[in-house]
């Protein structure tokens, strides 16, 4: 079961001032932090006994619950995600761009989530040039990952060299001096702005190690943008389209809600007071499972097992065929449906938008059968009748550009880092959490959550028990397993 807890928000309106700023990102949340402390002490002593709803239903997990409070975006069911009150279109129109380049950055993102803020562009450039500066890896990491075998998954690789960057965490050296609650932000802040700053060089070394050995890595470029050095030390830096296709994609991916099961993760983690590189971590596990992160490449490999199978030159009714027999054989079909979504995704029609505007991408037979699919899929998923949304997610196209613009390995390295500024959302809940009230109401929240799943687990652990003692009374152990699964399945289903 997916779990998705639905958020709170604290607050719904755009804060999209625009002036010429030079602040550090440092800077600007020293100006906003005091006055989101005091809103959440405020709210926390004038509103803790509010009833914000009911649980209907623990069976499909945290589905629909309002867990946590957030505000650095809303999912709305329909219209789908605002960043701090801005659409996607908006947003495009506002954050500044790279040099050279016409889509929104990463770090503009990053600045808006966390400040609440568009930045100005030399807040913006500012900020790209403090991450390339703290961009390269400790020695220590690079051995590690250097170690690893090759065909260990590279969610697996991303998520243990993250951990091991904890060996610098400001965050911890600091608690283990002792700091006040108040003050966790600052060091916080150092951790997740080094982890952001590190991601492409930690995950293009693993891409590399992988499925590019042996190749000279270049040094990171301090005049460009994150995602700039990032499409580089992959080996795409002549790319000009792709990494502009990375830009956007990452900025996209840049926060949902914060309540999705990675984001949830983190925080979930980041409430013990783990340090941000160990709670994102921890969110790269719960990425790495093909109905969330991994999901991309699940539509890619589907999309061209169905190319494989019906060519490009297809009719709707030839697609329609194609999509009963996945359903029929029991699978899902990946990148439609959602948690929260019950419309088109608006970041799968951001990234339509930039197919729709580029020859080479109308012209690419999958990108071709990506959108006919979009005109046919939602029509079978209402007949068959299961999923809450018949409509496509960011996923249904993401993979399928990279694959056309030569980033055509399949594990999932490429999602799991792109998906990695989530992390902005991180960092912004640690912040704010740690200090101190979000961090405490988001741990008795997620201690409620799993007392659940601990029942659960009491359960299946007592379930094992009996199987083994029928085990021992010479009744076969498959059979038996098989008894039991068979009778709760009956009894979930009643
Ligand atoms: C970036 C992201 O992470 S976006 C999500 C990416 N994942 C995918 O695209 C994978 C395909 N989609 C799915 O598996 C699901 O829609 C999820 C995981 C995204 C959401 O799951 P849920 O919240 O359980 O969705 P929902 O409540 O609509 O599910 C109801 C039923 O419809 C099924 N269903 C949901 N989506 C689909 C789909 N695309 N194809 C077939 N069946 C589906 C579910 O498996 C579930 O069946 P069950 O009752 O037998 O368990
Ligand atoms: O929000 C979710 O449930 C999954 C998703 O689309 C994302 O993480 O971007």
């Amino acid at each position: 079961m997916f779990a998705r807890t639905r958020i709170l928000s604290a607050s719904r309106s755009a804060v999209s001032r625009r002036y010429a700023s030079t602040k550090s990102l440092k800077e600007a949340l020293q100006e906003v932090i005091p006055a989101k402390q005091e809103q959440l002490r405020k709210l926390k002593t004038e509103h803790s006994q509010a009833v914000v709803g009911d649980v209907e239903n623990i069976i499909g997990g945290m589905r629909g619950l309002k867990a946590m409070l957030w505000e650095a975006s809303v999912l709305d069911p329909n219209e789908g995600i605002r960043f701090h009150g801005l659409s996607i279109p908006e947003c495009q129109k506002v954050l500044p761009a790279a040099p050279g380049g016409k889509e929104m950055t990463a770090e503009s993102m990053l600045w808006l989530l966390m400040t609440g803020r568009v930045p100005t562009e030399a807040e913006s450039r500012q900020l790209s040039r403090e991450l390339a500066e703290k961009g390269d890896l400790p020695k220590f990491v690079e051995q590690l990952v250097d170690s690893f075998p090759q065909t260990l998954h590279p969610m697996a690789q991303l998520g243990m060299g993250v951990a091991a960057l904890n060996h610098d965490s400001a965050f911890q050296a600091a608690y283990e001096k002792g700091i006040k609650k108040s003050e966790y932000w600052t060091h916080t802040l150092e951790d997740a702005l080094n982890l952001i700053a590190r991601l492409p060089a930690l995950a293009a070394r693993i891409y590399r190690n992988v499925y590019k050995p042996g190749t000279p890595m270049p040094a990171i470029n301090k005049d460009l943008d994150l995602i700039g050095n990032y499409s580089a030390l992959l080996g795409f830096g002549d790319n000009h389209s792709l990494t502009e296709y990375l830009r956007l994609y990452i900025a996209l991916h840049g926060d949902h809600e914060g309540g999705n099961a990675s984001a949830h993760t983190s925080h979930l983690v980041g409430s013990t007071l783990a340090d941000p590189y160990l709670s994102y971590a921890a969110a790269l596990f719960a990425l790495a499972g093909p109905l969330h992160g991994l999901a991309n490449q699940e539509v890619l490999r589907w999309q061209l097992a169905m190319q494989a199978e019906i060519g490009s030159d297809v009719s709707h009714e030839q697609i329609k065929e194609y999509l009963w027999k996945t359903l029929k054989s029991g699978q899902v079909v990946p990148g439609y449906g959602h948690g929260v979504l019950r419309q088109a995704d608006p970041r799968f029609i951001a990234l339509q938008e930039f197919c729709d505007s580029r020859p080479e991408l109308q012209q690419s037979p999958v990108i071709g059968l990506v959108k006919k699919t979009y005109e046919v899929a939602p029509g079978v998923l209402k007949e068959h009748g299961k999923t809450k949304n018949p409509y496509p997610n960011v996923d249904a196209t993401s993979g399928c550009v990279l694959h056309h613009y030569g980033l055509k390995e399949f594990k999932a390295i490429l999602h799991g880092h792109f998906r990695c500024l989530e992390s902005p959302g991180m960092p912004h809940a640690v912040c704010l959490g740690s200090s101190p009230w979000v961090a405490v109401g988001a741990a008795k929240i997620s201690v409620n959550g799993c007392i659940g799943k601990a029942h659960q687990i009491t359960r299946v652990v007592q379930l094992i028990h009996r199987v083994i003692r029928r085990e021992l009374n010479g009744y076969p152990f498959q059979s038996a397993l098989s008894d039991v699964t068979q009778k709760k399945q009956r009894y979930l289903r009643e």
